[in-house]
Order: C-alpha cells, then structure tokens, then sequence
C-alpha cells in the first residue's frame, strides 16, 4: 500500500486519539488488549473476515475474546438488542478493565459504543469501521446510541472511541449503493467546512464513487471529512453549538429515515435531507440559486438522490418527526443552514409556509432511489 493510502488523523480531544487508515490497520488493536484482559467484539453479518483478524490480533495479545453478531444495520440499533448484550456482558463478568470492540458499518459501531458507554457507566473502547460512512463520521467523535419507535438516535450518549482504525481495503467489498451513501456524509463536510472536498468529487465523480477506480482518490476524501470531523469534535465533544455543524441535512434526513421505518440508507435521506434545507435557506435569502444547486449536481454526480416523493400527508408525519430533532428547543425547530459556501449557520423557527414549500421543492425535482433494494 502507498504513503497516500496510510494517514493517521489525530482527534486532539479531550479525550485524543488517532484515526488510523492504512493496511493491516486491525494490529493496532494489540496495543488495547493485555493477558486476561476480557474483550466483547461487536459485529455484524457478513463481517467475519475483519472480526476474525481482530479476534486473532487480540488473542494473540493475551485478551479473551467474546463475539457477539448483532443483526444487520438499523436492526441492530435497538433496545432489545443492546438488552441482549448487557446481559452478555453480565454473564461474562466483565469489569471497568475490560474493552468493547466494535467491527462494521456505522450502527453496528452506534451500538457498540453505546453498550461500552453505559456498561458499568462507561468502558474502553475501540472501533473498527468497515463501511465508509462508518470510517468518515459514525466511528468518529463519540456519539453513540439507538433508535426508538419514536424516532433516531433518541436514546444515547457521548462517548469517545479510544482509537479507529481502518484499513481502506476492508471498504471494497461494499456494494456501491452502500459506498456512495456515505459519500453523503463526506459531501456535507464539503458544503460545510471543507469545499476542496466538493471540487475533488466533481473534477471525478465516477472515480470518487468507486473506490477500486481510485484508491489514492478514496483515502484523499476519507482523510480530509474525518479531519473535518476532528476539527469539530475537539473544540465541542458534547454538541453544545458548534458541532451541531455536522448535523447538516440530518433534520429532514432522520425524518425520512424514521417516517420509511428504516428502509432508506442514512446516507441516501442525509443527500436528500441537504437539498432540502438548501431549498429552505434559498427561499430564506440565505443562499443564491447557484450554491442550491451546486448540491443537486454534487450529489446526482455520484448518483445519491435528491428527492423524496410525497404529497401532503407525507408532510404532516415528516413535519412531526422533525420536530424531535435533538437540536429543537421547546416548540422551535433550529436547522443547520448556510449562509454561503462553508459558512454554516442555524435558522431558528423558520415559517412554516418556508417549510412547507421547500419540502414541496424535494418532492417534486430530481432523483428519488433511497430506498434499500
Ligand atoms: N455516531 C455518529 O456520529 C454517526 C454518524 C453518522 C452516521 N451514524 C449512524 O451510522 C449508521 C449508518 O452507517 P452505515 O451506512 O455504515 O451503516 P450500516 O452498519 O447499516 O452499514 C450499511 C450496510 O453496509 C454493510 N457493510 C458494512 N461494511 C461492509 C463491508 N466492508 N462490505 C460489505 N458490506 C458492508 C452493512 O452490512 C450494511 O448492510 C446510521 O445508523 C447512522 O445513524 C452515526
Ligand atoms: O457527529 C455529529 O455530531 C453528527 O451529527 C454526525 C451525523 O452525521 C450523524 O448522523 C449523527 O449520528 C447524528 O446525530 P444526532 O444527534 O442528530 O442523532
Ligand atoms: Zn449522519
């Protein structure tokens, strides 16, 4: 592997660690385990081979592994499921020495971080991203938890990996529709923070949608959105103000999520979930007509969607889902919005005629392909 496909970004913190992405970048795992030392290892299906070179990795260093395979993506994401594991955790024994290790996409690592946050009121623990969305932002930055019938990530609570690692041939596998939904949440740090980000996808958004076109491409966009997030994180772990940043598309987006019961990637309702408060901050006069739709075109390059079709009584469920947004205060809904190209703001009780009309904007133009086959 090149010098351009191994980076270390480093989250300052409190608390630091390093974001490693590089080949064979499960070893590190060694520096985490001690003889005796009682490992859970949370995985997903179809992730044996990465779980399996983890699981030596941390044998080999003395530990005792447990593995417990969770259910699929936003399935895993439960109560009963995390039930489950306490109980696992119980019957093993295990003490605040010992480690959780999280191995998949972003809700096998939500999950897992969450049961090491509220184990014995907090654990270590270390995770290893295997999805992109996963490597550029889940895995990153502490924020853990599940869903509740109500709506996303309800339940959770802020605690900080003590290391990710990543090795960037792990994300090959992925099917492309998995792979570009996190591309979703790489553009949104462009739109955000980092527009060099939006520049290298639309110079090549073949090549950036298909990591096996472009490797050195894939890691350069994989670094700069988890610096992004490093940024962000160390100056304000407990999203006091400015991480809501991150937050970008996620109001609409989290109500798509919840309103579809889960059958739209995350990354394909955040895509959908920008255009739209792109719409809103355009009628607000926040945004010219240009920058609204530099995301349709960034975000149809690589193939995400920037629509989702419904009439009035999809509006009401999804009016009513945005309004548990966590950044909501009392009855006001706050979005995230710009005010030109990396400079994020928040709309605070935007008119509901705004709303409306913008979620009109979504339903009609563009390309709607969110939902899981
Ligand atoms: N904590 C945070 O800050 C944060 C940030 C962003 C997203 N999230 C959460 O992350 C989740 C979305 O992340 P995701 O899309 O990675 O979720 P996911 O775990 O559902 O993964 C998506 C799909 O990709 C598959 N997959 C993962 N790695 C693979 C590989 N190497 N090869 C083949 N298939 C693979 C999974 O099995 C799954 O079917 C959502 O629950 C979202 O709320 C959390
Ligand atoms: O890290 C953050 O902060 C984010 O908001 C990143 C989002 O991409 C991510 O989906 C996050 O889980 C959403 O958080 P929530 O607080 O709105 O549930
Ligand atoms: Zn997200």
């Amino acid at each position: 592997m090149s010098e351009a496909r191994t980076r270390t970004v480093e989250i300052a913190g409190p608390p630091r660690y390093d974001v490693r992405l590089g080949a064979g970048a499960e070893r590190h795992l060694a520096e985490h385990a001690r003889p005796g030392r009682r490992v859970l290892l949370v995985t997903q299906p179809g992730r044996n081979e990465v779980a399996e070179a983890a699981s030596e990795v941390l044998a080999g260093s003395g530990a005792r592994v447990v593995r417990a395979e969770v259910p699929d993506a936003e399935a895993a994401k439960t109560a009963e499921v995390l039930t489950g594991l306490w109980g696992l955790l119980g019957r093993e024994g295990f003490t605040r020495d010992d480690l959780v290790v999280g191995v998949g996409g972003g809700a096998t690592t939500d999950l897992a971080g969450f049961v090491a946050a509220t184990w014995l009121r907090g654990v270590e623990v270390v995770l290893l991203p295997t999805s992109l969305l996963g490597v550029v932002d889940a895995a990153v930055g502490g924020k853990t938890g599940i869903n509740t019938a109500e709506g996303k990530n309800l339940v959770g609570a802020f605690h900080p990996p003590r290391a990710v690692l990543c090795d960037p041939a792990w994300l090959g596998s992925m099917s492309r529709a998995d792979y570009v939904s996190g591309l979703a949440e790489v553009i949104k740090c462009g739109f955000v923070t980092d527009p060099v980000i939006l520049d290298l996808l639309q110079a090549a958004p073949a090549r950036a949608a298909d990591p096996a076109a472009d490797p050195e491409l894939a890691v350069e966009l994989v670094a700069r959105a988890v610096q992004v997030k490093a940024d962000v994180v160390s100056t304000d772990l407990r999203e006091a103000g400015l991480r809501e940043v991150l937050n970008y598309g996620h109001t609409f987006a989290h109500a798509i999520e919840q309103v579809e019961d889960y059958r739209w990637r995350h990354g394909d309702a955040v895509a959908v979930g920008m255009v739209y408060v792109a719409e809103v901050a355009h009628r607000a006069g926040l945004i010219d007509t240009d920058l609204l739709e530099r995301h349709r075109a960034v975000l149809a390059s690589v193939g995400l969607p920037t629509a989702y079709p419904g009439g009035a009584q999809r509006w009401t469920e999804l009016r009513a889902a945005m309004a548990r947004d966590k950044k909501s205060r009392g009855s006001t809904l706050r979005l995230v919005v710009l005010e030109g190209l990396a400079r994020p703001t928040r709309l605070e009780g935007p008119d509901e005629a705004t709303l409306r009309a913008a979620h009109a904007a979504v339903s009609q133009a563009g390309s709607a392909a969110g939902a899981v086959p």
